[in-house]
């Protein structure tokens, strides 16, 4: 079975990771954070402890994992190998600490992920605001460090270490783009 490079998709919070990737296998991370209404266990994330969390760190579990709002979310090896063994591509939404990290890992001539990295960015820093508002999940303080964080995403992706910038301004402009990528030109397998 051919294996296609894994996508990474980063991007602040609130420029439509979730709503582009919905209908993309994306992987299932780990995460220490609550569960919000409508996700389930398994499907959305594994919802763990923070005990549990910090023993898979030590385990090596991780192939990037990172602290925010006092969650930590972490994707781990297996979930790529498992994903990859059934010939689908592996979408990987992470932000930019995990970016970094699967950068690293890049370098490291025994990696076998090797991924490909697409940004998704927001029309305007007002239209992120008012989308992650809109979205009507996070209080004050949570929508104030997410925007905090938006600028370093955006200055980080200034950098152009991306392989694709996509705009998220149309949705469907935006998720065509997306799926180009993701296939490389080539149809989806069915
Ligand atoms: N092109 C678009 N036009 C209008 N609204 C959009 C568009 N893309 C996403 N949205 C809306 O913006 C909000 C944020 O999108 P989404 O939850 O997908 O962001 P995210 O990048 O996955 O954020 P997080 O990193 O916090 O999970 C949602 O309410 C979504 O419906």
């Amino acid at each position: 079975m051919p294996q296609r490079r894994p996508v990474v998709i980063s991007g602040p919070s609130g420029a439509g990771k979730s709503t582009l990737c919905r209908t993309f296998a994306a992987t299932v991370s780990h995460t220490t954070r609550k569960v919000r209404p409508g996700e389930v266990d398994g499907v959305t994330y594994y919802y763990v402890s923070r005990e549990h969390f910090e023993s898979l760190i030590l385990k090596d579990t991780f192939v990037e994992f990172t602290e925010f709002n006092g969650n930590l979310y972490g994707t781990s090896k297996q979930t790529i190998i498992d994903q990859s063994s059934k010939g689908s591509i592996i979408v990987l939404d992470v932000e930019m600490e995990g970016v970094k990290q699967l950068k690293k890992e890049q370098l490291n001539s025994e990696s076998t992920i090797n991924p490909r990295f697409v940004f998704i960015k927001p029309p305007s820093f007002a239209v992120l605001e008012s989308r992650l508002r809109g979205r009507g999940t996070e209080d004050e303080t949570s929508v104030q460090s997410r925007l905090e964080r938006a600028r370093d995403e955006l200055e980080y992706a200034e950098t152009g270490v991306h392989d694709k910038i996509i705009l998220n301004e149309d949705l469907d402009k935006a998720f065509r783009e997306l799926e180009e990528f993701i296939f490389d030109g080539r149809a989806p397998e069915s």
